[in-house]
C-alpha cells in the first residue's frame, strides 16, 4: 500500500516501510526520536535537476543549499551525485571539508560573513564567494590582496519581488537584510567596486527570492529584473555575465494542500526565460546555477517519535505528546508550518479520531501538528511525521537541554547510522564549574 501524498509504503505487518526497511525495526534498533532518510529519494531529487540541464544541453551547476540539512554523510551523497554546495558559515564549510567535498565546487553565502569565514574560504580555494554587502567587498578585497590570490565572485541582489510564502522565508523583497538593492543604485555601486578589480573575478549575479514557492512566475520575473540590470551594465561597462545564479526555493509537499511542480518544470521554464533574455541582449548563454535545499532533502526525511502522555479535554481537544518537538523540528513553532503524520505501527488503519500532537518542551507553542486525523492512539504508539528532511535537524536546538536525535540513512534495504544520538555528556561538554 502506498501512503497518500508521500513516497513511502506500508508493509505486510501494517508498518510504515522506509526504503524497504520496517520503521518499527528502526525504532527497536535506534530508539526515538529518530530522523530517517531514504537516500534513494535524495538521489532522485538531485538527478531531477541535473538531468534536466543535461537534456537541455545548457551549462549549469546545481548547488545543494546545505543549510537545509548538513552532515558529513549527506554531503558525501551530494559529492557522489555531482552536486555543488552552498555553505553559509564556517560550520557548514567545515562539515564540507570533513566530507572531503571538492572545494572548487563550494560557494560561500551569508549576509554577515566574518573575516575568519572569508579567510577560511579563501585559504581552502573554494569556487566562489557570493558577496552580500559593501563591508564584505572590502574584506574580500583586503584578504585577496594580502594573499595575492584571485577569487570568483557573484553579487547577491534583491530583485524587489515578494514571493508568495511566509514572511520569514521571503528574501527577494526590497526590504530584506540580504543582498544589494537593484532599484536604489547600490547594486551598480557594488558592481563598480567589483568589476575589473585586480584580485576579483566578477562572474555575475545571484538572487534568491524565498523558500517553499510553488509558482514559476516569480522566478521568471526575478530573472527578467536581473537582465534589466545586466543590460545597463552591458551598455555602460561592456560587462558580459558568465554566471547567473537563480537561487533555490522550490516548494515541496508537506501536506495534501501543497501541490509541488516537478523540478524539471522549474528548470525548463528558467532556462527558456534566460535564453529569451540572452538573445534579446545578444550575449552568450551564461552558466545557470541553482541552489535547491528543501527540494533535495525535504521529502526524503521522516521523524519517528514515541507517543507518551495522552490528555483528553472533553468537548475541547485531545492531545498526544511525543518524545521530541520544537527541539528537533522548529518549523511549526517558527512559521506555523503544517505537517502530516501517521501511526507507523498502525499504518494500514484508517483514521477515526483527531488529535493534536504536542512536543515535550515547556512551551505552549511547542505543538507539532494540530487536529491530525489518526486511528485510536495509545501510549507507546510510534508517530511518523513526513517531509521533515529539510530544516529539521539543521534547525534543531537544545531547549530544555533535550538531546538531538540520531539520524539513519536507508538505501538498498540497508539502514546505516550516520549521526549518533546526542548524550547528556555531549550537551554539558562545554559547561565549566563555578564552584
Ligand atoms: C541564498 C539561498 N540559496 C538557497 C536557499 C535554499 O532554499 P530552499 O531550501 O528553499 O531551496 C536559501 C534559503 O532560503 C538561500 O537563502
Ligand atoms: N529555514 C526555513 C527556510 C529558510 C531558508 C534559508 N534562507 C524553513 O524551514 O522553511
Amino acid at each position: 500500500m502506498i501512503i497518500d501524498n508521500h513516497p513511502f509504503q506500508v508493509n505486510q505487518h501494517g508498518h510504515l516501510e522506509i526504503g524497504g526497511v520496517d520503521s518499527i525495526d528502526l525504532v527497536n534498533k535506534y530508539g526515538t526520536p529518530l530522523y530517517v532518510y531514504d537516500v534513494h529519494i535524495i538521489r532522485e531529487n538531485c538527478r531531477a535537476f541535473i538531468e534536466t540541464f543535461k537534456e537541455l544541453n545548457v551549462p549549469a551547476k546545481v548547488a545543494y543549499a546545505s543549510k537545509a540539512f548538513s552532515t558529513v554523510a549527506m554531503l558525501q551523497v551530494m559529492k557522489q551525485e555531482g552536486m555543488c554546495l552552498d555553505v553559509v558559515s564556517e560550520g557548514e564549510l567545515f562539515t564540507a571539508l570533513q566530507a572531503d567535498f571538492p572545494t572548487e565546487n563550494i560557494h560561500l553565502h551569508g549576509n554577515n560573513k566574518s573575516m575568519n569565514e572569508l579567510r577560511m574560504a579563501i585559504d581552502h580555494n573554494i569556487g566562489c564567494i557570493v558577496v552580500d554587502n559593501f563591508r564584505e567587498i572590502e574584506l574580500v578585497a583586503e584578504l585577496l590582496q594580502e594573499q595575492d590570490k584571485q577569487m570568483d565572485v557573484l553579487m547577491r541582489v534583491t530583485p524587489g519581488i515578494e514571493s508568495k510564502t511566509h514572511q520569514y522565508i521571503m528574501t527577494g523583497n526590497e526590504d530584506s537584510k540580504f543582498g544589494f538593492n537593484l532599484t536604489n543604485g547600490q547594486a551598480e555601486q557594488a558592481f563598480q567596486q567589483l568589476f575589473q578589480h585586480s584580485h576579483i573575478q566578477f562572474k555575475g549575479l545571484h538572487c534568491h527570492i524565498g523558500s517553499q514557492i510553488f509558482e514559476t512566475d516569480r522566478f521568471l520575473i526575478a530573472t527578467e529584473v536581473l537582465f534589466q540590470e545586466l543590460k545597463k551594465w552591458k551598455d555602460t561597462y561592456q560587462f558580459i555575465p558568465e554566471v547567473l545564479n537563480l537561487g533555490g526555493g522550490y516548494g515541496i509537499r508537506y501536506t495534501s494542500q501543497d501541490a509541488p511542480i516537478p523540478y524539471a518544470v522549474y528548470v525548463k521554464e528558467l532556462v527558456n526565460e534566460v535564453k529569451k533574455q540572452v538573445e534579446a541582449l545578444a550575449i552568450p548563454m551564461p552558466e545557470i546555477w541553482l541552489e535547491p535545499g528543501r527540494a533535495i532533502a525535504g521529502n526524503a526525511g521522516i521523524t519517528l517519535y514515541t507517543v507518551g502522555a495522552i490528555k483528553q479535554i472533553p468537548g475541547i481537544r485531545n492531545y498526544i505528546a511525543v518524545d521530541g518537538g520544537m527541539t528537533d523540528n522548529l518549523r511549526p513553532a517558527l512559521y506555523q508550518a503544517k505537517y502530516e503524520a501517521i501511526l507507523a505501527n498502525k499504518a494500514n488503519q484508517a483514521p477515526d479520531s483527531e488529535v493534536s500532537v504536542a512536543g515535550k518542551c515547556c512551551e505552549s507553542g511547542d505543538m507539532l501538528i494540530w487536529d491530525l486525523p489518526l486511528p485510536q492512539v495509545h501510549s507507546n504508539d510510534i508517530l511518523a511525521v513526513f517531509s521533515t528532511g529539510a530544516y529539521g535537524y539543521s534547525m534543531a536546538n537544545h531547549y530544555n537541554r533535550i538531546a538531538k536525535p540520531a539520524i539513519v540513512f536507508i538505501e538498498d534495504g540497508e539502514d546505516k547510522l550516520v549521526l549518533k544520538r546526542e548524550t547528556y555528556q555531549d550537551i554539558t561538554r562545554n559547561d565549566l564549574s563555578y564552584e
